[in-house]
């Protein structure tokens, strides 16, 4: 079975990082991703996950304005210069907590916005050729227009383009079962044919967002096919627990059964 990632954003939620990193740990996981690191200094964060023995295997660049609605930059022609100050900050980061992912949000805007969409693969072109040599991804992650609307890349085909146009090696899907689910379904024939464009998967269930097992895919079914493509990466469980986090932890008993200590 794939090897899982607690997100700290959303699993543990109601402590702080410290403990629910302590909590990921004490729950079997070895890895560990979340949404923004950055309200702690790396070195602070590295002694946390090493304390508790865990690998940070995914964060995302700094988005712009979250609390006031904004969704990434890479993707607006006058802001590519704070696009790339946050490309050297995650980077920055990532060498101190050895991260070798890093997803690159989009931000809000149309999808069929020309300058839009020059200005994101510019801005991602120099995300990977900043990152390539020190052996780092970056991602790019289709998004349902449900959870996030307006995202501008809310399509699973447009992201294979877009990797398959800018040619860089260290270019990758972030493949995340619930937004291919909302978004376009037939979920393992997805996995089945991008497999080579895959650097991250993550996973809740839908519609709820919740536990997987807990909605309408069968995803063990899902991890199976993982297993059967070869994937080597990290499963993210970027899932709202239905109540508790370790109460609802058993479905990784039934996914992994070997997996947890
Ligand atoms: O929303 C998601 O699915 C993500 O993985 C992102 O990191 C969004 O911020
Ligand atoms: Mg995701």
């Amino acid at each position: 079975m794939p090897r899982f990632a607690a997100n700290l954003s959303f699993l543990f939620a109601d402590r702080a990082l410290p403990d629910r990193i302590d909590a990921a740990r004490a729950a079997g996981f070895d890895a560990v991703e979340m949404l923004f690191p950055y309200e702690h200094a790396p070195e602070t964060l590295a002694e946390w996950l090493k304390a508790a023995d865990l690998e940070l295997v995914l964060f995302n660049m700094r988005p712009g304005d979250w609390a006031a609605g904004e969704r990434g930059l890479a993707s607006f022609p006058h802001r590519s210069e704070e696009f790339r100050a946050s490309v050297e900050e995650a980077l920055r980061y990532a060498q101190r907590l050895g991260t070798r992912r890093l997803h690159a949000l989009a931000g809000l805007a149309q999808p069929d916005d020309a300058r839009a969409a020059s200005a994101y693969r510019d801005a991602l072109a120099f995300a990977c050729d900043r990152a390539g040599p020190m052996g780092v991804d970056v991602l790019i992650e289709p998004i349902n227009g449900r959870d996030m609307p307006g995202y501008h890349l809310a399509s699973f085909e447009r992201a294979a383009e877009i990797i398959a146009a800018l040619g860089r090696p260290n270019l990758k899907l972030q493949f995340d079962v619930y937004h291919r689910q909302i978004l376009r379904g037939d979920v393992i024939r997805g996995l089945e044919e991008l497999m080579p464009l895959i650097g991250h998967v993550q996973v809740a269930s839908v519609p709820g967002r919740n536990e997987p097992g807990t909605g309408e895919l069968d995803d063990f079914a899902v991890f199976a096919a993982l297993d059967r493509l070869g994937y080597a990466g990290f499963v993210g469980c970027e899932y709202r627990p239905l109540g508790r986090t370790e109460d609802g932890l058993g479905w990784m008993d039934r996914a992994a059964p070997l997996s947890r200590t």
